[in-house]
């Protein structure tokens, strides 16, 4: 359902190049949704457990105070094992270069065909708080202090 109050907000709209005018000007599928369509600029074939780093023929200016994260589309992960090595990818607000997205196919036995002009990844702009960091001798105490990875328990029924 479309939100009647969404608003482009942040500092739209996304200036984009295209390097491969060939491909079409990525875009949201439906105007609400988070993330704009990366196509794939390359003909190729995944083997199973195989990944690649894959061009998509456009680059970005994104606004300082923003990322891009690079997203893989759930329908491609669900149908054929396809997903990011990095994902989500991070584009800093200073690259120029083209965005380019490291897919891997996780499927145990069936290679993946990808297409020029597919889909194959969403570009999500976020905003993004660029702390400095600051050396300090001690941190403050907490609850859960040094506690992690599963301190909490609830993981009894997986190996
Ligand atoms: O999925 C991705 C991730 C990154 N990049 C580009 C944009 C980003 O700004 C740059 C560097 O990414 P990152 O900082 O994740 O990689 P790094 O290994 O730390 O490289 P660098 O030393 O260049 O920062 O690579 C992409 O095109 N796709
Ligand atoms: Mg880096």
């Amino acid at each position: 359902m479309n939100n009647p109050d969404h608003s482009p907000g942040g500092g739209g709209p996304l200036r984009l190049r295209r390097l491969d005018p060939g491909l079409p000007v990525p875009s949201r599928a439906h105007p609400s949704d988070a993330g704009i369509d990366l196509y794939s600029a390359e003909d190729l074939v995944l083997e199973p457990g195989h990944r690649s780093l894959v061009g998509t023929g456009v680059s970005v200016a994104i606004p300082d105070g923003y990322a891009g994260l690079v997203h893989p589309r759930s329908g491609l992960a669900a149908r054929a094992g396809l997903s990011i090595v990095n994902a989500p990818g991070t584009v800093d607000s200073g690259y120029r270069g083209e965005i380019k997205v490291n897919l891997v196919n996780l499927d145990p036995s069936e290679p993946v065909r990808i297409g020029r002009g597919d889909r194959i990844a969403q570009l999500i702009i976020q905003r993004v708080e660029l702390w400095e960091v600051l050396e300090v001798d001690e941190l403050d105490q907490t609850a859960r202090g040094d506690r992690g990875h599963g301190s909490t328990g609830g993981h009894h029924r997986l190996a």
